[in-house]
C-alpha cells in the first residue's frame, strides 16, 4: 500500500479499519483535555470499559456471599483461574492444560527455574540474552547463586554484533551449540522489551532441546502482541505479563504455560502448596500433595479473584478479536507509523534519530535519539503523547491495534516534528 502522511490518508485508513468499533471500548487517559495518543499499551495497556462490571461483580458477590462466593457466586472463586486458561492458551499457542494463569511474572520465573533449572557439576550454565530487562537479570543471577554457583561462570549473554542493534538467530545457535553439553538452560525474552525485535523462538527452541537443554522464554512483550506457537515450537516453559498488551491492569497476575510432556512426570521438582494439589481432593485437607498432571499443580496459593475480574473482561475481548486480526491491524499501523517517521526524518533537516527495530517486529518501534534526547521526549508527554524513555536514549513507541489509530500516528508526526523544530 502506498502511504501518504495526511491527515485524510490517515482517516480514511481508520474509516477501512476491520477493529475501529474497539478504540470506543477503552478509556484513554486525557492531556490538555483531549485524549492521549497512547504508545504504552507495551507497559500498561488501557482499562476495557468492560473490566469494571468484572470488579463489581466480585464484590457484589463477596458483599452478599461472604465466603460461600467461593462455591456459589455466579462465577465461583475457587475455579475463577479456570475461565482464563483457555483463552491464555489460544494467545499462547498452547494446550489449556499447560496454562495455568498465577502470580506476577518474575515470581513465576522463578517457580519454573524451581523445576527446570536443576544444575550439575557438568551441565549448569545459562544462556540469555545480553542487557535482558533487569528484572530478568536478577532473577537469574539470583536463582544461580542460590544453586551455589557463580553467575560469572554460568549465565552466557548473547551479543549483538558490533554496531548493530539487534540480535542474530545464527549467532544465539551457535552460542547454544558451543555451549553444547554444558548448558542446562536458554532462558530469553520472546520480544525484546528494549528494541522491540521478536526473536525465533522456534529456531532457537530447537537448538536448545538438540544440545539437551531446557527451554523457557519471558513472554513479557510477547503475549497479546505476536502469534505464539509454545505446544509446536516444543518450548519447555514460558510466563508472561497480563498488563501490558493484554489490557488486564497494573501489575495484575500472570501465568506460566508448562509443555504436555512434562505435567506427568512426578520427578520434576517443584515448589508446591495447596492451591496445587488436585481440585478433586484439595479440601479433603490431607497431607500428601496430589498433582493434577495439568500446569495447574504449579500453583501455590489460592488466586486474587478481584485481580482475575478485569483480567478476565479483557481475555474476553482477545477471545471475540482473535490475534489474527489483531496481527492483521498490527503490521499495518506500525508500517504506517514507520513510515510517518521516514517522512520526518527526510522532511526535517536537524531531525537525527533511527529506528533501531529490526523487520523482525510486533507492535513496538524503538527509535534511537541521537541527537536531541530526553527534552524532546518531554515535548511529546506535554502535548498529548504518551511514550516511554529508556535509558540512555531511546524512545518506544507500541501503537496496540485494539485502540490506537491511524489518525493519532499522523498527529503523532506532527507534534514530533514541531518539537524537533523547537529544540533547534
Ligand atoms: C521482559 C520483562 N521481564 C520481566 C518484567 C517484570 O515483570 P513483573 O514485575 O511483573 O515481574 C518485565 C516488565 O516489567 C519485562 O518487560
Ligand atoms: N510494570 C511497570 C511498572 O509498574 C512501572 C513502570 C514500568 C513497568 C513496566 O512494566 C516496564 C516494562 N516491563 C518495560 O518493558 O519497560
Amino acid at each position: 500500500m502506498q502511504f501518504k502522511n495526511t491527515l485524510e490518508f490517515a482517516k480514511e485508513l481508520d474509516v477501512n479499519d476491520a477493529l475501529k468499533g474497539y478504540r470506543d471500548q477503552f478509556y484513554f487517559p486525557k492531556i490538555n483535555g483531549k485524549d492521549a495518543i497512547y504508545f504504552t499499551g507495551n507497559s500498561l495497556g488501557l482499562q476495557p470499559k468492560t473490566a469494571q462490571k468484572f470488579v463489581d461483580d466480585v464484590m457484589q458477590d463477596w458483599a452478599q456471599l461472604g465466603v460461600e462466593g467461593h462455591f456459589y457466586a455466579e462465577k465461583s472463586w475457587w475455579d475463577y483461574h479456570e475461565r482464563l486458561a483457555a483463552p491464555m492458551a489460544t494467545l499462547l499457542g498452547a494446550k489449556t492444560k499447560e496454562v495455568c494463569v498465577m502470580n506476577t511474572l518474575t515470581v513465576n520465573l522463578h517457580f519454573l527455574m524451581a523445576s527446570f533449572y536443576r544444575p550439575t557439576a557438568k551441565r549448569f550454565k545459562i544462556i540469555c540474552e545480553e542487557k535482558a530487562f533487569p528484572s530478568d537479570q536478577y532473577m537469574l543471577t539470583s536463582q544461580v547463586k542460590f544453586h551455589g554457583f557463580n553467575p560469572k561462570d554460568t549465565i552466557v549473554e548473547v551479543k549483538k554484533r558490533e554496531g548493530e542493534h539487534f540480535w542474530r538467530t545464527e549467532d544465539v545457535v551457535a552460542k547454544i551449540n558451543e555451549v553444547g553439553d554444558e548448558l542446562a538452560l536458554v532462558l530469553i525474552g520472546g520480544v525484546n522489551y528494549y528494541n522491540g525485535q521478536v526473536f525465533d523462538m522456534e529456531t532457537i527452541t530447537k537448538a536448545g532441546k538438540d544440545v539437551g537443554a531446557f527451554v523457557g522464554w519471558d513472554l513479557a512483550h510477547a503475549a497479546g502482541n505476536i502469534e505464539l506457537k509454545l505446544n509446536e515450537w516444543n518450548a519447555d516453559f514460558a510466563s508472561w505479563c497480563s498488563y501490558k498488551y493484554i489490557n488486564s491492569g497494573p501489575g495484575n497476575a500472570s501465568g506460566i504455560y508448562v509443555n504436555e510432556k512434562h505435567l506427568a512426570d512426578d520427578s520434576i521438582p517443584r515448589l508446591e502448596g495447596w492451591w496445587g494439589s488436585k481440585k478433586e481432593t484439595r479440601f479433603l485437607m490431607k497431607p500428601e500433595f496430589e498433582s493434577s498432571h495439568t500446569a495447574d499443580s504449579w500453583q501455590v496459593s489460592n488466586p486474587p479473584v478481584l485481580a482475575m475480574a478485569p483480567y478476565l473482561a479483557s481475555l474476553e475481548m482477545f477471545a471475540e478479536v482473535g490475534m489474527p486480526a489483531l496481527i492483521k491491524k498490527r503490521n499495518v499501523i506500525v508500517a504506517y507509523l514507520e513510515f510517518v517517521l521516514q517522512e520526518i526524518d527526510k522532511e526535517v533537516e536537524t531531525a537525527n534519530f533511527e529506528i533501531i527495530t529490526p523487520k523482525e517486529r510486533g507492535t513496538q518501534l524503538s527509535v534511537l535519539l541521537h541527537g536531541q534526547g530526553k527534552e524532546l521526549f518531554n515535548y511529546l508527554m506535554k502535548n498529548g503523547v504518551i511514550t516511554d524513555w529508556r535509558e540512555p536514549n531511546v524512545i518506544r513507541l507500541a501503537p496496540a491495534p485494539f485502540y490506537c489509530s491511524f489518525e493519532d500516528m499522523y498527529r503523532f508526526g506532527q507534534i514530533l516534528k514541531e518539537g524537533i523544530l523547537q529544540s533547534n
